[in-house]
């Protein structure tokens, strides 16, 4: 009997402007230790064995993709110009234009451009603890601080338990056509998790680590080039 091994993708949602980071560029685009910020994460995604193709959705008019050369990713590595108005859009859109080589239970893992700090355990963690699961999950951590509830004036309102509550991250990874599904069906979601939750489904929490941050502040920059140059040090 012939047994079916489902392919990996990887959907990296890089349409971004990056509003929230003041920057002249959008974010994926500036300047991480000598290499555009998105060169990091798609450089772990095409070095994974068990990652098939790294699809990077772009801006229809990106002018800036052009300009770098991304030979040395290797032949793993697709552009595809169909961005959206948001996050949301630009997943379905790289969804759709792939429709024609991914099967429907071919697993999807979208990945953030705006992680540069992805690291292959990462990868690895999420893909091994999600290989025999039924609708797949997401990298996420468990919040660490006491968090609080702010009224309108920013005073306290209320201290919110933080039992069992945990942070988002990607990649989240999901069935192709579980996620296209969803994605086509839910409205307003800010990750895959969401719209596969608003379904009816429970995607399974896969434990990574904080190194693995999403640059949204200029700070985050100066973190994420730190976490790059001492993660030997850190053991991470
Ligand atoms: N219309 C959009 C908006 C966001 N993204 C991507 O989604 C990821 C996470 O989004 P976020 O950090 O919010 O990025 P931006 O939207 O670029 O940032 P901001 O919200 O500060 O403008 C980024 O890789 C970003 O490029 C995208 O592909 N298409
Ligand atoms: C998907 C995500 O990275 C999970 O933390 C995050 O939601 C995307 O960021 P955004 O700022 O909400 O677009």
């Amino acid at each position: 009997m012939q047994t079916f091994h489902p392919r990996h993708f990887a959907i990296v949602p890089a349409a971004g402007s990056g509003s929230r980071m003041g920057a002249s560029r959008p974010k994926q685009y500036l300047p991480l230790l000598g290499r555009p910020l998105i060169h990091h994460a798609l450089s772990v995604l095409c070095e994974a064995p068990d990652i098939d193709r790294v699809f990077v959705v772009l801006s229809i008019d990106d002018t800036e993709w052009a300009r770098h050369d991304w030979r040395g990713l290797g032949g793993k590595l697709v552009p595809l110009f169909c961005g959206g108005a948001t996050r949301a859009d630009s997943v379905l859109g790289g969804l759709r234009a792939i429709a024609g080589e991914a099967s429907p239970s071919d697993w999807v893992l979208v990945h953030d451009a705006a992680r540069p700090c992805l690291a292959p355990w990462h990868v690895d963690k999420l893909i091994r603890e999600l290989a025999g699961d039924e609708v797949g999950g997401l990298l996420a951590v468990p919040v660490a601080d006491t968090l609080k509830r702010a009224d309108a004036q920013r005073h306290v309102a209320a201290t919110v338990p933080r039992d069992s509550l945990w942070q988002a991250q990607t990649p989240q990874m999901f069935r192709y056509v579980m996620l296209r599904r969803a994605l086509e069906g839910a409205s307003a979601v800010t990750d895959e998790s969401s719209a596969i939750e608003a379904a009816g489904l429970r995607p399974r929490l896969v434990q990574g680590d904080a190194t693995n941050l999403k640059v949204t502040y200029p700070l985050d920059l100066h973190l994420a080039e730190w976490i790059l140059t001492n993660r030997e040090g850190i053991g991470a």
